[in-house]
């Protein structure tokens, strides 16, 4: 069978989608197994780099790549840091840094004013020159906390409340965070456009 690239080298993605891709019954690797070099994400929206992320992985092994581009979007910082959210801190900062960074931009901003929701596009191209790529998206609603709270998740897990679950994206555990989370919820419309266009 033909494998599937998933084109990200973000380590907290790859262990979401370890589970939510396996009812697809495809093997699924990641770039670094076929040294795909780093996709320069020069996109204005989430799709367009999760397409600039999968054509390159596509180009570089032939194979059909699967892209997630992905972001917090808060409401009192006008939707910032979006599609900037992994390069908020700097272009190489941690996720430590970038959490740091929305705490210091927030620091004024009261709780009832810290509405965000995180966003995922998925891409998925049959191959480098595709033009009818699968394209899928969805948010998840939050808000930003005071203080980093729980231990699991990545990126800005620990400083996002989940409302419908009183308590951070971090505390969640992770079969819980991939039922209800962007990631999550764009991976079942994923799986289900697949199933229609390619069955
Ligand atoms: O569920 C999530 N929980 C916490 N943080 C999250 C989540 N989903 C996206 N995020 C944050 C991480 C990063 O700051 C940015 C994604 O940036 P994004 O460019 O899509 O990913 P990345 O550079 O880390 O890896 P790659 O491009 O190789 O997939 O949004
Ligand atoms: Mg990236």
């Amino acid at each position: 069978m033909t494998p599937l690239v998933l084109a990200s080298g973000n380590a907290g993605k790859l262990r979401e989608f370890a589970d939510l891709l396996a009812p697809m019954g495809w093997q699924v690797h990641p770039q670094s197994e076929f040294a795909v070099p780093e996709a320069e994400e020069t996109g204005l929206t989430f799709v367009e780099n999760a397409l600039i992320k999968a054509r390159n992985a596509a180009r570089h092994t032939g194979s059909p790549a699967l892209a997630d581009d992905s972001g917090i979007e808060v409401d009192a910082l006008k939707g910032a840091p979006g599609v900037f959210s992994a390069r908020y801190a700097g272009p190489h900062a941690t996720d430590e840094e970038n959490n740091a960074q929305l705490l210091r931009a927030l620091a004024e901003v009261p709780e009832a004013q810290r509405s965000a929701r995180y966003w995922c596009v998925l891409t998925f191209l049959r191959h480098a020159d595709d033009p009818t790529p699968v394209i899928v998206q969805a948010s998840w609603e939050g808000r930003v906390l005071m203080a980093p709270e729980g231990e699991g998740g990545f990126g800005y897990d620990p400083l996002f409340w989940v409302p419908e679950r009183q308590m951070s994206a971090a505390a969640l555990d992770k079969a819980e965070k991939n039922k209800i989370s962007h990631r999550g919820r764009a991976s079942a419309l994923l799986l289900a456009e697949l199933k229609t266009r390619f069955s």
